[in-house]
């Protein structure tokens, strides 16, 4: 009995240490933007300011952003952070947001993410790479996605938009339609084709390889969303105990599809408008890429581009649908210009079509799908106008959903308000407090391409059907928790009429 009794006492005695020496170490930890005087938001410990999204009350993207909101309510031009122990900085004026993406970018020319190309070789992707590596990938990348080769893409993009038609015809027959499920076949089809050149045909065929592995990454086990926290969180981790980050079958799929395609192009003699060919001249080059790089820029276009671009799209429908007359005056404007191409859609009409961009501008500000940038500071750095100095290795935050929803720049932000991107109003912003698609050198890659193919399905909808909400629509949307990219939860049903 009182041996029982001493490891009774023997357990309590080691937990009561053990919750005061993390709660003393965090402690501690937390005087650390007081030590180098910039002001903070007051953590809790031991989450630091993350703790709403870690019981997943809302999203990553959305507490950052109502801290930016608490930041510049209190009158402050930065603010520091913490992610559990983990010192984070946040810029909230402009002029230090550009110095740290453009004017000092050598400074900050990373985000700081696990890559491990020797076991995870798709990490090697241009997205996450860091320094050397990735200037010499982005360099090689960039010739990708001129307006020639948009220009070149375009028939294979158009194809996939008849086959949005085609199943848009049969679910409008059937009840409301789900947005969100309809756009994310669209943008597989498209990047599938145009990334790795497969026809996915994800309308007919929805259980096809690429939606499954697709799938898998957007909707991770319960073990893959605890390891990607920790890659998040504590990635040191993961390079501690050499662990891979991207689930075998996943990258063994990506690697057997891309060397199936090169060897058969090979063989055949196949030759390509798409973003897989580009990288397999990449592969001929002196110096040039790998098959295991190509494959993982493919693998990166393909994550980075069907997401955001599908999430786009479902919200620019639910704002048409909500807004009548904004859905009537951009559908008048798809028919003149499309009359002046003979009904046929080119790349020079889609540019014609203004009030679409000016309206994906506003979709795109109210709901930027990648709701903040993310940077790390490689060396010790004066922060401009300031006698702070910023930390070597300290991680920055720039939350864009804080900043495009900031009354200051767009009032009234919670209206949908394509005017407020007219060419007059447009040349009065400041460019960094509206960045949709990031700023400076990392800026992203794929944003032509994204426009291209948003555009195309758009004026595809807009000519044949027109939308109004339907109440399966939960008002007013949620966003999901559990989403590093910013994403609608449940769907936008619309109701469709054929028009
Ligand atoms: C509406 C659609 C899209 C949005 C809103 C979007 C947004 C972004 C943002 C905010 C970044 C980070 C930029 C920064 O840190 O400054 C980024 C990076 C990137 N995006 Fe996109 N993106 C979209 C579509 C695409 C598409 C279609 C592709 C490829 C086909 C693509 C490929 C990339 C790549 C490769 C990067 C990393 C660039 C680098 O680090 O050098 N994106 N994107």
């Amino acid at each position: 009995m009182v041996f029982y009794e001493s490891i009774y006492l023997n357990v309590i005695a080691i937990f009561a240490v053990t919750v005061i020496a993390v709660v003393t170490y965090c402690k501690w930890t937390y005087t650390f933007w007081k030590r180098f005087g910039i002001p903070f938001l007051e953590p809790s410990v031991p989450f630091g300011n993350a703790l709403d999204f870690l019981v997943l009350k809302y999203s990553r993207g959305e507490v950052i952003a109502e801290h930016y909101k608490t930041a510049k309510a209190k009158g402050f031009k930065h603010v520091g952070l913490f992610s559990f122990t983990t010192p984070e900085y946040m810029p909230i004026d402009l002029q230090i947001i550009k110095s740290i993406l453009v004017k000092d970018f050598n400074y900050f020319t990373d985000r700081g993410m696990y890559v491990n190309e020797e076991i995870d070789p798709l990490t090697g992707n241009v997205f996450m790479l860091s320094g050397d590596k990735w200037k010499k990938i982005r360099a090689k990348l960039s010739p990708t996605f001129t307006s020639g080769k948009m220009k070149m893409m375009f028939n294979i993009v158009v194809e996939c938009s008849n086959k949005l038609k085609r199943a848009m015809d049969i679910e409008c027959e059937q009840g409301p339609l789900n947005t969100k499920k309809i756009f994310a076949k669209f943008t597989t089809d498209v990047i599938g084709t145009c990334a790795f050149g497969l026809d996915c045909n994800s309308f007919d065929n929805p259980n096809n390889d690429f939606s499954k592995y697709s799938t898998r990454i957007f909707e991770p086990t319960t073990f893959e969303k605890f390891r990607g926290f920790i890659i998040i969180f504590f990635p040191w981790i993961i390079k501690f105990f050499n662990l891979k980050m991207i689930p075998v079958d996943v990258s063994d799929f990506y690697f057997k599809t891309v060397r199936n395609v090169v060897e058969y192009r090979k063989r055949n003699n196949v030759l390509r408008n798409d973003f897989l060919q580009v990288l397999i001249d990449l592969m001929k080059q002196e110096s040039g890429l790998t098959i295991g790089e190509i494959t993982a820029q493919a693998f990166v276009f393909f994550l980075a581009g069907y997401e955001t671009s599908a999430t786009v799209m479902t919200l620019c429908l639910f704002e048409l649908a909500l807004n009548s007359d904004i859905q009537e005056k951009l559908r008048e404007e798809v028919n003149t210009v499309m009359e002046r191409y003979d009904q046929v859609v080119t790349y020079d009409s889609l540019n014609d079509m203004v009030y679409m961009q000016q309206i994906l501008d506003e979709v795109m500000r109210k709901y930027p799908p990648v709701p903040f940038l993310n940077r790390v500071c490689l060396a010790d750095y004066k922060i401009p106008n300031t006698d702070i100095v910023l930390k070597k290795d300290t991680k920055v935050l720039i939350s864009l959903l804080g900043l495009q929803n900031d009354p200051e720049y767009f009032p009234e932000p919670e209206k949908f308000d394509p005017e407020r991107f007219s060419m007059k109003n447009k040349e009065k912003l400041n460019q960094f407090c509206y960045m949709p698609f990031g700023e400076g050198p990392r800026l992203c890659i794929g944003l032509r391409f994204a426009f291209l193919q948003i555009k195309i399905g758009l004026s595809v909808l807009l000519k044949n059907y027109r939308f109004s909400l339907n109440e399966k629509t939960e008002l007013p949307l949620k966003l999901n928790p559990k989403t590093f990219t910013l994403s609608p939860l449940g769907s936008v049903w619309v109701d469709v009429e054929k028009i």
